[in-house]
């Protein structure tokens, strides 16, 4: 037997063994994947061929590193309320194989991952690798706003010319993200279509929290503020990366997701 199939047997044997909540393919190798397996089975991975009801698909990019990639498939199946915290899913990568026990760290909401056709995780993983990589070294801070552009961009205001203006750059064109990488240092938020055209970057969110009622764990700073209120009084969902670190989805005011890829990259 392929090793591949060696590593699928083994994983259903030991997820059966620790009563593990589900089985979760990274990147399968091979393209026609027979899984006899009692409960949930996950893959991720960029392109799906399998057109199966009982197997779930998750477009996660392999770039942002297992132990990231890892935690977001956490969050999806919590938000899928597959998992619970403190229970288990085994995993297998090309050659190898692991266990993995949902923690409190995230939270998501179902509809993330199907919502804007991927623009969402585009933005999760640069999000994700600015974390890890700071610009030029330094740490940054920035905000995506996706969707429901004609609300949002009535509730903001450009604080710096638009660097986007004119140009049609669409955020899942992968020569795009250097680009947006690039534009991170500008103060402000980008704002970014349904269909992951960006509008703009170096925008203000005009939005006044208070009033607005949006009530955010203590600590977090007038960034974030401004992006769960832009979701309330909008239907965008906000993508913020703190200095600190810390990715944060917010949808309808509140965070659904959260959690730091530079300390999960460390703890893994
Ligand atoms: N309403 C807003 N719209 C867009 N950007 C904003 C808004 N308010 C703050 N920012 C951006 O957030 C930056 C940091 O502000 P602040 O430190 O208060 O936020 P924070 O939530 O604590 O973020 P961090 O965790 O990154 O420090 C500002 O320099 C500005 O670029």
């Amino acid at each position: 037997m392929a090793t591949y199939e060696v590593l699928l047997e083994k994983a259903k044997d030991l997820a059966r063994q620790i009563n593990a909540k589900a089985l979760v393919l990274v990147y399968p190798p091979i393209e026609d994947i027979e899984v006899e397996f009692e409960g949930p089975v996950i893959i991720v991975g960029r392109e799906f061929d399998i057109e199966r009801d009982d197997i779930k698909k998750l477009p996660l990019p392999l770039s942002i590193g297992l132990s990231n990639l890892l935690n977001l498939v956490a969050a999806f199946l919590k938000g899928q309320g597959i998992i619970e915290k403190g229970e288990l899913f085994v995993y297998v990568t090309e050659d190898s194989l692991g266990i993995k026990r949902v923690e409190e760290r995230s939270i998501v909401s179902n509809e993330l991952f199907d919502r804007y056709e991927g623009i969402v995780q585009r933005a999760l993983e640069i999000a994700i690798e600015l974390s890890i990589e700071g610009r030029e070294g330094k740490p940054v801070g920035t905000i995506f706003v996706v969707g429901d552009t004609k609300e949002v961009m009535k509730h903001s205001h450009q604080i710096v010319p638009n660097p986007f203006k004119g140009h049609n750059l669409n955020i899942l064109d992968p020569k795009v993200k250097p680009i947006i990488k690039e534009f991170s240092f500008l103060d402000g938020a980008f704002i970014i279509t349904s269909k992951g055209r960006i509008l703009a970057a170096g925008r203000y969110l005009d939005v006044d929290p208070k009033s607005l009622e949006v009530t955010l764990p203590q600590g977090l700073g007038s960034r974030h503020l401004a992006s769960a209120a832009i979701t309330k009084i909008t239907r965008a969902i906000a993508i913020t990366l703190s200095e600190s670190g810390t990715v944060r989805v917010f949808k309808d005011g509140q965070i659904v997701l959260e959690y730091n890829p530079r300390l999960s990259a460390r703890s893994f």
